[in-house]
C-alpha cells in the first residue's frame, strides 16, 4: 500500500487520498443533506399520496394513464423549474384519465462518454462539483413535488439514491443497468415504484428477470445516513413495471410487441402492467416521432390493450437539443437527447386524456 494512503487509512477514519494519492473531495452525507433540505411533514404525506397513487395505477386499481414526462436532463434547474409549473398548471385539466409524473433526471448514463448530468457537473463545465450538484438535485425535486408533481428519475449511482429517494414516485432503472444486480437490490428497497427498461439490444428478458429480483428481499452494501458502510436489508419491491423503449435502433411499441410482451410478463407470474416509452429507439433516436407512438399507444388503449399503463415522452420548454455551451446556452432546450417542446407536449397531453375519456 502507498505510504500516504497507509497514514490516512490508520490515523484518520476518512482517508482523503485515493491509492495514487489524488486528493478525493468531500461530499455531505444523505443524513447531513436532508437535514439542510427536509421534507416537511406536509411534504412527506403528500410525496406519500403521490407513490400510492402510482402504484394503483401498475395494481390496475385505477384505469388512467401514467405519464412519465419531462426533459431528457436537467441541466437548468430555473428553467426545470418554469416546465414544472406548466405541467402542475395542466394537470387538473387531465387528472380525470392521465397521472402526469415529471422527469426530474440528474443523471445520465452514457453510451461512452458525455455530461453525466446535474448532480455529477452543475456547473456544466467538467469541474464535477457533486456536492453543489446533489444540493440543487435535491432542492429542485422538492420543489416539483411541492408543486403537487410525483418526481420520477433514474437512479443509476447506487450511492446517490439515499440522497433523494425520499422525494421519489417513480424510479426508472435504465436499458443500461436493467441486468445490474446492484440495481435490483437498490430497487428491491424503494418505496417508489421502479420502471425496468428493455436493454438497450431490444431484449426485454433481463427487464423481467430484474422485475422478479426485485420483488425479493435482498441483503446489500449500503451507506447509512451517517455515510457508514452498512447491510441494507430490503423487503422487495413489488411496485414494478416493464419499460418498452425499442431497441438496436427498432421500435418495440406496437401491438404485436405490447401482445408479446404481455405473455411473457403473465407466464412470469409478473403483473401485466407495462408503460411504453415514446422516445429513444422507439422514436429511432428522433424526438418528432413521438407523437406517432403516442397515437399508436392510445389507439391500443382503445382497442382494449389493459396491458399498456403508462407512456414516457421527452420534452422540454423548446423543441430540440442543442450541443453543451456553456455561456452560449438556450433557455429551455435539452443538452442531452432531443425533446418535443412544450407546445407539442400540452397538445399530446389533452389529447390522450380527450381519447381515454
Ligand atoms: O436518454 C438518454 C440517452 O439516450 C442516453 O443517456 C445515452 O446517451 P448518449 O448515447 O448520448 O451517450
Ligand atoms: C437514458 C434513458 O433511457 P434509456 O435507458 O432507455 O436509454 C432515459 O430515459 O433518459
Amino acid at each position: 500500500m502507498n505510504a500516504t494512503l497507509a497514514a490516512a487509512t490508520l490515523n484518520d477514519a476518512t482517508p482523503t487520498v485515493t491509492p495514487d494519492a489524488t486528493p478525493m473531495r468531500p461530499l455531505p452525507t444523505s443524513g447531513e443533506l436532508q437535514r439542510s433540505l427536509p421534507l416537511s411533514p406536509a411534504l412527506a404525506r403528500r410525496v406519500e399520496a403521490q407513490r400510492r397513487a402510482v402504484h394503483d395505477i401498475l395494481a390496475g386499481r385505477d384505469d388512467r394513464l401514467l405519464v412519465v414526462v419531462g426533459p431528457c436532463s436537467i441541466h437548468d434547474p430555473e428553467a426545470a423549474l418554469a416546465y414544472a409549473r406548466r405541467l402542475a398548471e395542466l394537470a387538473p385539466r387531465l387528472s380525470d384519465r392521465l397521472l402526469p409524473v415529471m422527469r426530474v433526471y440528474v443523471e445520465k448514463p452514457r453510451t461512452t462518454v458525455g455530461w453525466k448530468g446535474l448532480a455529477y457537473d452543475p456547473d456544466l463545465d467538467g469541474t464535477g462539483d457533486m456536492a453543489r450538484g446533489l444540493e440543487v438535485s435535491r432542492r429542485l425535486m422538492r420543489d416539483v413535488a411541492a408543486l403537487g408533481l410525483p418526481v420520477a428519475t433514474e437512479l443509476l449511482q447506487p450511492m446517490l439514491a439515499p440522497y433523494l429517494e425520499d422525494l421519489l414516485s417513480w424510479v426508472a432503472i435504465g436499458a443500461r443497468t436493467t441486468e445490474s444486480q446492484l440495481h435490483r437490490e437498490l430497487a428491491s428497497g424503494l418505496s417508489a415504484a421502479v420502471g425496468f427498461k428493455n436493454a438497450t439490444g431490444g431484449d426485454t428478458g433481463v427487464a423481467l428477470d430484474a422485475m422478479r429480483a426485485a420483488a425479493h428481499p435482498h441483503s446489500h452494501f449500503a451507506m447509512d445516513p451517517g455515510g457508514r458502510p452498512a447491510i441494507r436489508d430490503t423487503a422487495g419491491n413489488p411496485h414494478t413495471q416493464l419499460v418498452l423503449r425499442g431497441g438496436h435502433g427498432e421500435p418495440n411499441y406496437q401491438a404485436h410487441h405490447v401482445q408479446a410482451a404481455r405473455r411473457a410478463l403473465e407466464e412470469a407470474g409478473l403483473s401485466p402492467r407495462l408503460m411504453v416509452d415514446c422516445s429513444h429507439a422507439n422514436a429511432r433516436k428522433d424526438h418528432r416521432r413521438q407523437s406517432e407512438v403516442l397515437l399508436d399507444v392510445l389507439a391500443q388503449r382503445e382497442a382494449g390493450e389493459t396491458a399498456i399503463a403508462g407512456l414516457m415522452l421527452e420534452s422540454h420548454l423548446h423543441e430540440g437539443k442543442q450541443p453543451l455551451a456553456p455561456g452560449r446556452l438556450r433557455h429551455g432546450v435539452s443538452v442531452t437527447d432531443a425533446c418535443i417542446g412544450w407546445e407539442t407536449t400540452e397538445h399530446l397531453l389533452l389529447t390522450a386524456a380527450e381519447r381515454l375519456r
